[in-house]
């Protein structure tokens, strides 16, 4: 399985391309979707929101009343906390089972409005970003879904900036340009990375690199820091430090290939990562357990673990 997030500002256009993801055959699991689905009638989340918010943000036929919440959640920071609370363990709760029901050999994309404010980047093989800049993204929700234009500006405020969700993308999709305009990028995306990203992960296959040296590129280091927030968490404590080193890592021309150092206590720490790395994207690329490479076509990269020196 490969686990996509896909996340942008409110209005930025991650239904859009989630979209045009589920016709090329992605699985889409829902973040806002789930998050209605835990509060529904019934539900052991609305008694909690009740409890927090009061009855007035139920609807006369024991409904949430959305609109009643919003203006209640929305209204500070500590109100937001509050529903943040209270909706999402159980939007993480729902999603793992989701996660679970999926085929062995899905592309499941997560889109997550706050996938960056709750630091999820890590746990996805992949981050794609929808961008559209904020006045855009005011225009289409209050000209096209009817949105109060006061509502979406004050949740913009509380949500991550660009700039943060710059530093998670390893796919930035433009969505300033003219309705239709994604769909190309993302069909494009859909063959060239995720297909045989997917591929790679199931069969722990590294992707090819060229040795043909390119010039330097000023987002190497802001790749591999990407890689490492991933690598971090798959290893866990076994990684004493994890480095990004070599050519790629001084921006000097290189082989498009960036290079990371996993240091580990001793053999047993190598051997146990070999499944975990495998399964978080990057698959031993020998037989010795201590080189591993990256099954995304669009990133190649090697991970070699070294074993402390102080250790052996
Ligand atoms: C307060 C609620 C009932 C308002 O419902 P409404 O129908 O007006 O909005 P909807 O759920 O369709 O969300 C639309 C957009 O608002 C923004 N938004 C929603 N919740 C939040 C939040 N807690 N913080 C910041 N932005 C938010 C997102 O960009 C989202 O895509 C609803 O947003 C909610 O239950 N929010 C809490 C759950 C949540 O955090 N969802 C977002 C991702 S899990
Ligand atoms: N390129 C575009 N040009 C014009 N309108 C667009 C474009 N892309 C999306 N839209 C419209 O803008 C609105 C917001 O897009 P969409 O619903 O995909 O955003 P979203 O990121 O999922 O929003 P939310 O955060 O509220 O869930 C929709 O009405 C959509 O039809």
């Amino acid at each position: 399985m490969l686990r996509v997030g896909l996340t942008g500002g409110m209005g930025a256009g991650k239904s859009t391309a989630s979209t045009a993801l589920a016709d090329l055959g992605a699985t889409i699991v829902d973040s806002d979707r789930i998050a209605r689905e835990v509060v529904a009638p019934g539900t052991p989340g609305l008694a909690a929101l009740v409890e927090a918010f009061g009855p007035e943000i139920l609807a006369g036929d024991g409904s949430l009343d959305r609109a009643a919440l919003a203006g209640r959640a929305f209204r500070d920071d500590e109100s937001r906390a509050t529903l943040n609370a209270i909706t999402h363990p159980r939007v993480g709760e729902r999603t793992a089972e989701l996660l679970a029901a999926a085929a062995p050999d899905a592309i499941v994309v997560q889109d997550i409005p706050l996938l960056v404010e709750n630091q999820l980047a890590p746990l996805f093989h992949l981050v794609i970003v929808v961008g559209a800049d904020e006045s855009t993204r005011v225009h289409r929700l209050v000209t096209h879904r009817g949105v109060d234009e006061a509502d979406a500006r004050s949740r913009i405020a509380t949500q991550a900036t660009d700039e943060q969700r710059r530093a998670v993308a390893d796919v930035w999709l433009d969505n300033s340009g003219p309705p239709g305009s994604l769909s190309p990028v993302i069909t494009a995306l859909w063959a060239e990375r995720l297909v045989p990203y997917e591929r790679n992960v199931r069969t722990a296959t590294a992707a090819p690199s060229s040795a043909e040296p390119v010039s330097a590129n000023p987002e190497w280091p802001a790749q591999a820091q990407r890689l490492i927030g991933r690598l971090r968490l798959a290893c866990g404590a076994s990684a004493q430090r994890i480095e990004h080193v070599g050519p790629t890592a001084q921006r000097v021309a290189a082989p498009d290939l960036l290079e990371l150092v996993v240091t580990v206590a001793d053999d047993d720490a190598v051997r146990s990562l070999t499944e975990p790395l495998t399964a978080a994207g990057f698959p031993p690329a020998d037989g010795t357990g201590r080189r591993h490479g990256s099954a995304d076509p669009g990133r190649p990269a090697t991970v070699e673990l070294r074993v402390s020196v102080n250790a052996s």
